[in-house]
């Protein structure tokens, strides 16, 4: 049997085979011959997860009797993706797994296969947070996640005719693996009412309940050191069922109360830049909010008696503007509940909380109607209005104020209630200081600071790399796996020929994989090595991947025009969800899929482009796509992307970078080294100047035959020759608005792709400059970023299970 030992408890297979066994006779009740793949999955999960209770219990007991300050993170969104590969990774027994599963005539790769993803998150912050979490438990740092137990995360997106249609996501059909349900652990939040003065003191009377239970899903860190507990709130009704109602048959209104309160839980916004001002996202926002907040201090008055200790033991951090409530929310159960004075219970909320900004978008700064707030939360809304005036008192000229035009903005709200308030790149934070926040920043001067993103080596390395990862820890030991610039320690061995080949091999067998996969899933036959030059993100404008798609095109056609000049082969990997509601972004959706049909059936061309749209972008399909990849498209609008995070999970897999001047890019350049970078295009300044420029988008295309020719492509149908004005919205935008440059770009972004084709062609340079970005990329591990977190922001510290002696 294989064994592993972690803190001196051996698990060996034939332990974990048994346990399983017993997880799917006496849990779940199926015997073997009866028993389902995803039986066996939950099997084994639970199988696991009792392994990562008792590290649970130990960090928790070490937490209370340290009395250490302890972290909240309050997220609207966890894109946590699968759990059981990383959890088994983290508790060192994928042997012992797959050796058991053997046993059982079962295989590891279908049992790992069968767990649906846990979207519960859009894009970047919430994969943030997740990454955050597995880094908060790893350098461990007690903390807490707070967010949301959405019945439907993030929508399932499938393609018909080259259309995105969206798909109610269903994770919870399934028995959930992870989760612990907390009965105990409910709090009635209200909504809606009027407040009265009585006897000086603010009495709000709430006209509309709901409850909200936690779900508990332990945080298991690298080598099961320590566990953290993400505490997801669902909704429930405080009066269930209406039996009543039901006996004089009025089944429907029986069952209301109970849908109604649902609701607030029932499904994620799948917006990740505009906010829609919706009713049911503000309850959503203070519903998890509220709860938390109350969830906290139940916690440290049970271990404290003095509320003036608070900022000493709770640092909660608001990621970004969504849990922004919090502020008033706090000064409330401070002020009105417990008695503090007002302005000293404002004092004692702003030394708690901390709040991060990740856009500049001006569309997905949260303003909320007065009217709306002051209707679904009359006490909040006075109590921001003495935030404000309280703030104002302090400006001897009264510049900034959280109300304007009727609406309360969340940022101003948020940064007034917070003692620390960082951006996600050098970049960006310098943004947040000369624009959104500039008269704010000149009247706190030092509450902005930086905090860089960083993205957790154990999911997007180790486990999602598993060759890379061999070699490194062939080569430099295991300790990069929690002490990621060890990777630095390669670079010596750049010098000898066998390290790069087993590099290039890896990434060559990778990319076999996916071309395999390519194959069977997209019916698509590629060539596993031609550059693998990859797009994944969100739909977005800012994001320009219609500018990819606009050189594609170029490319093709100078391709077809003339094939034996002895072009790069590519393949062109996009993949990315549109918001639901932004137009713009489906119909790029539609024109690379419809641009995709057309390239894929051309026989000339074909030895040397194929473009593929994946369909669904998860976390999951990252994990596939990201350790393939040759080039990393990061080509956002100098100043809009505010750090990106799969550029550093990119570099880390050895895919080198064309991109702008923009979010983490920059410090991805400086620590790679730009001759390992290809840069291109516009500085965030340069941008802001060339937009002045009347006719930017003529001009530039006018300049430039290439774009001329594959815009008037678009124009004219040559992708839609069933409807040849489908595209004139886009091909109309990018003449005569153009916001995001993509003309003016273009130039430079094609010339960067001809020196990237003639880079390929070198292999043994290419594979010198991938390792390279390998090697000097180990600062962007989420476990940098967290420890930047604790010792600017939080004041928290790192405690240790006491060992078993
Ligand atoms: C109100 C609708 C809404 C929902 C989500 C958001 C997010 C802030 C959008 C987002 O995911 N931003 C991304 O955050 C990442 C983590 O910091 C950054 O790396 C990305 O650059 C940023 O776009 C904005 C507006």
């Amino acid at each position: 049997p294989v064994a592993s030992a972690l803190e001196g408890d051996l698990v060996t297979s034939a332990d974990l085979r048994d346990s399983i066994l017993r997880h799917l006779t006496y849990d779940l009740g199926k015997e073997p011959e009866m028993a389902e793949i995803h039986d066996w999955r939950i099997a084994l999960s639970l199988a696991l997860r009792e392994r990562i209770v008792d590290h649970w219990f130990a960090s928790m007991r070490t937490a209370r009797h340290s009395g250490a300050k302890r972290v909240y993170y309050l997220s609207m969104e966890f894109l946590i993706g699968r759990l059981l590969e990383d959890s088994m990774v983290n508790l060192g027994l994928e042997e012992a797994a797959d050796r058991a599963l053997t046993d059982l005539g079962l295989n590891l790769q279908d049992i790992l296969a069968d767990e649906p993803d846990a979207a519960l998150g859009n894009g970047g912050l919430g994969r943030l947070a997740a990454c955050f979490m597995e880094s908060l438990a790893t350098v461990g740092c007690p903390a807490f996640g707070y967010g949301i137990r959405y019945e439907h995360g993030l929508f399932k997106q499938r393609f018909v005719q080259g259309r995105q249609v969206e798909e109610p996501e269903d994770w919870l059909q399934q028995r959930p693996a992870w989760e612990f349900e907390r009965s105990d652990i409910a709090f009635k939040l209200c909504f809606g009412g009027e407040v009265s003065e009585d006897g000086g003191k603010a009495v709000w009377h709430p006209e509309e309940a709901v409850v909200a239970k936690a779900y508990d899903t332990p945080i298991i860190s690298w080598q099961g050191r320590w566990a953290n507990t993400l505490r997801l709130w669902s909704a429930r009704p405080l009066h269930g069922f209406d039996l009543e109602r039901f006996n004089r048959g009025e089944f429907a209104a029986a069952a209301e109360p109970e849908a109604l309160a649902r609701t607030i839980s029932r499904v994620l916004y799948p917006d990740d830049t505009t906010e829609q001002g919706k009713e049911l996202r503000l309850k959503q926002e203070f519903f998890f909010t509220a709860a938390s907040l109350r969830d906290i201090l139940r916690r440290f008055e049970a271990e404290h008696d003095n509320l003036r200790l608070l900022p000493q033991k709770a640092a909660i951090q608001l990621n970004d503007t969504h849990p922004a409530i919090a502020g008033p929310e706090m000064v409330r159960l401070l002020h009105d509940e417990r008695g503090m004075e007002l302005d000293e219970a404002i004092v004692t909320a702003r030394a708690c909380l901390s709040y991060t900004n990740h856009t500049l978008m001006p569309e997905a700064l949260e303003r909320w109607p007065e009217h709306l707030m002051h209707r679904l939360l009359p006490r909040h809304m006075q109590l921001i209005e003495r935030i404000d005036a309280a703030h104002a008192v302090k400006q001897p000229t009264r510049q900034v104020s959280a109300l304007e035009h009727g609406e309360v903005k969340m940022g101003e709200l948020a940064f007034m209630m917070a003692h620390k308030v960082n951006g996600v790149s050098a970049l960006h934070t310098e943004l947040m200081k000369s624009t959104v926040f500039a008269e704010l920043h000149r009247l706190h001067p030092d509450r902005i600071v930086n905090q860089t993103n960083g993205v957790t080596p154990r999911r997007w390395v180790l486990s999602a790399n598993r060759r890379l990862s061999a070699l490194i820890t062939d080569t430099i030991g295991e300790g990069w796996v929690d002490d990621l610039e060890q990777l630095e320690q390669l670079e010596p061995y750049f010098g000898d020929a066998g390290f790069l080949d087993r590099y290039a091999a890896a990434k060559r067998e990778n990319k076999a994989d996916l071309s395999n996969w390519l194959a069977t899933e997209m019916d698509l036959k590629v060539d596993p090595t031609a550059l693998f030059d990859v797009q994944i993100k969100r739909i977005h404008e800012y994001k320009r991947q219609h500018m990819n798609l606009l050189e594609t095109i170029a490319l093709w056609k100078e391709i077809a025009a003339n094939p034996d000049a002895g072009w790069t082969p590519r393949v062109k990997i996009f993949a990315g969800k549109a918001a639901p509601g932004y137009v713009f972004a489906k119909e790029i959706v539609h024109l690379i899929n419809e641009v995709a049909a057309v390239i894929n059936a051309d026989p000339v061309t074909a030895p040397y482009l194929k473009v593929a749209f994946l369909p669904n972008y998860n976390v999951t399909l990252a994990e596939r796509l990201i350790p393939a990849a040759d080039l990393s498209e990061q080509i956002s609008t100098a100043g809009k992307e505010a750090s990106g995070t799969g550029n550093m999970k990119f570099a880390l897999n050895g895919a080198l970078t064309v991109g702008t001047l923009d979010g983490a890019n920059v410090e991805i350049r400086e620590r790679v080294g730009e001759e390992n970078f290809f840069l291109f295009g516009m500085t965030a300044d340069e941008v802001i100047a060339r937009r002045e420029v009347p006719g930017h988008a003529a001009q530039a295309i006018e300049a430039d035959a290439r774009l001329a020719g594959a815009l008037a492509d678009i124009g004219e149908g040559r992708f839609s020759p069933d409807d040849p004005g489908r595209y004139h919205g886009v091909t109309g935008n990018l003449s005569h608005h153009d916001y995001f440059l993509v003309c003016s770009d273009f130039t430079a972004y094609w010339e960067a792709q001809r020196r990237i084709d003639a880079a390929f062609a070198d292999q043994n340079a290419w594979m010198r400059m991938a390792a390279i970005n390998t090697a000097r990329s180990g600062w962007f591990s989420s476990d940098r970023a967290i420890r930047g977190y604790m010792a600017d922001i939080w004041n928290a510290e790192a405690l240790e299970v006491p060992g078993p002696g």
